[in-house]
């Protein structure tokens, strides 16, 4: 049923002087002005705060969230094999009901804080089969009216090593996933490229899209996502692939990260970077030289979509964390030296339109005839918004109000 018509009276857009209001009809933005009353519309008095697209979390791995308390101790000395050890001897105790309660909780987390839309990475291996993400895609149903939920088939194990794992990924994307995903950094060195290859083939034999985590360590000489790049092209696949976390881009040399991020652009690869993770567990030693956020500069100069997420909340890869696409926009300010208000304003666009080309949905922003999945903040400024500033947010997903900071409108 098409939600009542809404009204939101007086707020302040981006890039856009003076306050306005704005007209929600059918899902989508029917008219933005200076606007008579249309009764009976409800109408909201937004007092002069933002009214801003829809966060989209481009990189969220549902599976795993909410576990910290219940993790084993680790006795590796790096932080990603304790990350890859845990999360195998988590994962092979889920049940449907542990996951649907944890699941649920980061649903109610994303729609309080204003997401729209959320790119979920789920363990597809041979711990845990399909059965995470039946589970999920049960959810994704269920929360449809208040959130877009798309499901990445994440291959967390080694799919060289494993000969079956390709066929379960196979089956992943025949009963639920919308996205293939990828891992080449769990492979032995000389087994990646062979890894890259066989998700290659498989996306384009199966017209799904690629989303490929590369490259998270702070070294050099990992170019996983130079050979994803010139495969993606060569396989006709320019334009369809997507990359997450790219941490080496970090340590190479200009030279190199210039021929890098041309293979990239070539390729029309978005990149997403997930700076609170990696800031946490990339580089070695106890003073690490470099922190693992891809050049988002040099990104940004070459005219490649960057996106941010959040990649994980209070589970084994991350302690903290609670699924606000706000705190990630400020953490990757500080992780990308963007200060000014120019850049404060691109690293918004990371978590908002970015993300949302980034995930293949519309990202029109707000202007007449979009979908109207909107936030609405009591605050007037962007740096109030990524600084957390006391206040309110009101989600609105195609039309309807949905959730707020506060959750109270949130109804499961
Ligand atoms: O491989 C990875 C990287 C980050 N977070 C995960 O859950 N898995």
């Amino acid at each position: 049923m098409a939600p009542d018509p809404l009204l939101i009276r007086g707020a302040r857009l981006l890039d856009r002087a003076g306050p306005v209001d704005v007209h929600l009809e059918n899902g989508l933005i029917a008219a933005i002005g200076d606007l008579p009353a249309v009764a009976p519309a409800q109408i909201i008095d937004a007092e002069g705060g933002l009214l801003t697209p829809a966060f989209v979390d481009p990189h969220f791995h549902i599976d795993k969230a909410l576990t910290f308390p219940h993790l084993p101790p680790s006795g590796r000395d790096h932080p990603v094999d304790a990350a890859l050890e845990r999360t195998r001897q988590v994962k092979a105790r889920y049940t449907p009901e542990d996951l649907t309660a944890r699941a649920t909780e980061a649903i109610r987390l994303a729609v309080g804080h204003g997401v729209g839309t959320l790119r979920a990475h789920v363990d597809v291996d041979p711990v845990g089969g399909l059965s995470a993400l039946r589970v999920l895609a049960d959810l994704r149903e269920r929360y449809r009216h208040l959130i877009d939920i798309q499901l990445v088939a994440f291959p967390q194990e080694s799919i060289v090593r494993d000969p079956a794992a390709p066929r379960l990924l196979r089956e992943a994307l025949a009963s639920g996933a919308d996205v293939l995903g990828g891992a080449p950094d769990v492979e032995e060195p000389p087994d990646r490229v062979r890894h890259l290859d066989l998700l290659i083939d498989l996306a384009g034999e199966l017209d799904v899209p690629l989303d490929v985590h590369c490259d998270y360590g702070y070294d050099p000489g990992q170019r996983d996502l130079e050979a994803l790049a010139r495969r993606t092209v060569e396989a006709g696949l320019t334009g369809r692939v997507r990359a997450g976390h790219c941490c080496a881009l970090d340590a190479y040399d200009a030279p190199a990260a210039a021929e890098v991020i041309e293979a990239v652009r070539e390729a029309e690869i978005d990149i997403c970077v997930c700076p609170m993770g990696n800031l946490m567990l990339v580089g070695d030693g106890p003073n690490p030289p470099g922190r693992g956020v891809a050049r988002l500069q040099d990104l940004l100069t070459a005219g490649i979509t960057v996106a941010a997420g959040s990649d994980n909340m209070h589970d084994m890869w991350f302690p903290f964390g609670r699924l606000d696409p706000a705190e990630v926009a400020m953490v990757t300010c500080v992780a990308g030296r963007m200060w000014s208000e120019r850049q404060i304003r691109q690293v918004f666009d990371m978590v908002t339109v970015n993300a949302a080309h980034y995930v293949g949905v519309p990202a029109d922003g707000v202007r007449v005839g979009a979908a109207a999945d909107l936030v609405l903040f009591s605050v007037t400024r962007v740096a109030d918004v990524l600084r957390n500033a006391p206040g309110r947010r009101t989600t609105i997903k195609r039309g309807r109000v949905v959730g707020g900071a506060d959750s109270s409108v949130w109804t499961a």
